[in-house]
């Protein structure tokens, strides 16, 4: 980057803070919470405890400020997932793609979820976690088994991530930085 590029990328950023809000979104055990930690710290745990209800971090990245919206998975939480994702910039969906016995309850609940009126055209980033972990489905099978392609109402992307190892947590960030808007 030039030195006059850099000059005015650093006066825009004084000038138009970004920010945004958006929603994790997966059922338990997927990582959710792991990935908040990762993205706000860099700190991993395999000592986690379940998400009740939610929880929710403002992380700064540059001159973006994201609101992120961390839900609780398990079955008894998931009826609140529309009502947090009605007013996002994007919904970050959190799959364990080492976990084949929950994949078709995953993809049930993400196309219920997205079937909602109010969350019509919401941009999707669907992200294929502990891919560290041997057995974990590629990025096509993951496509497939989760009928991504079948969305077409809206901008879906897809990632393998490991939030053990921060694989890919940069290319993420990086897609949700350009997904923010401006605040003034
Ligand atoms: N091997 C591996 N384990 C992971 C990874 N990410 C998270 N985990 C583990 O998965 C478990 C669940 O992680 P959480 O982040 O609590 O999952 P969650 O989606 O927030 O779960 P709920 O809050 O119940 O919805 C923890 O034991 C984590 O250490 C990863 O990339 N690789
Ligand atoms: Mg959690």
């Amino acid at each position: 980057m030039g030195l006059w590029e850099a000059f005015l990328n650093w006066l825009r950023s004084l000038f138009f803070k970004q920010e945004m809000e958006l929603s994790l979104i997966g059922l338990q055990n997927a990582g959710k919470t792991s990935l908040v930690n990762v993205i706000a710290t860099g700190g991993y745990s395999e000592d986690m405890i379940p998400t009740v209800g939610f929880n929710m971090k403002k992380v700064t990245k540059g001159n973006v400020t994201i609101k992120l919206w961390d839900l609780g998975g398990q079955p008894r939480f998931r009826s609140m997932w529309e009502r947090y994702c009605r007013a996002v910039s994007a919904i970050v969906y959190v799959v364990d793609a080492a976990d084949y016995e929950n994949l078709s309850v995953s993809r049930s609940e993400l196309h219920d979820l997205l079937s909602k009126p109010s969350l019509n055209g919401i941009p999707l980033l669907v992200l294929g976690n502990k891919i560290d972990k041997q057995g974990a489905l590629s990025k096509p099978d993951l496509t497939e088994r989760m009928g991504l392609k079948s969305i077409t109402d809206r901008e879906v992307c897809c990632f393998m991530i490991s939030c053990k190892n921060s694989t890919n947590i940069d290319t993420v960030i990086d897609w949700l930085v350009k997904h923010s808007k401006s605040k003034n």
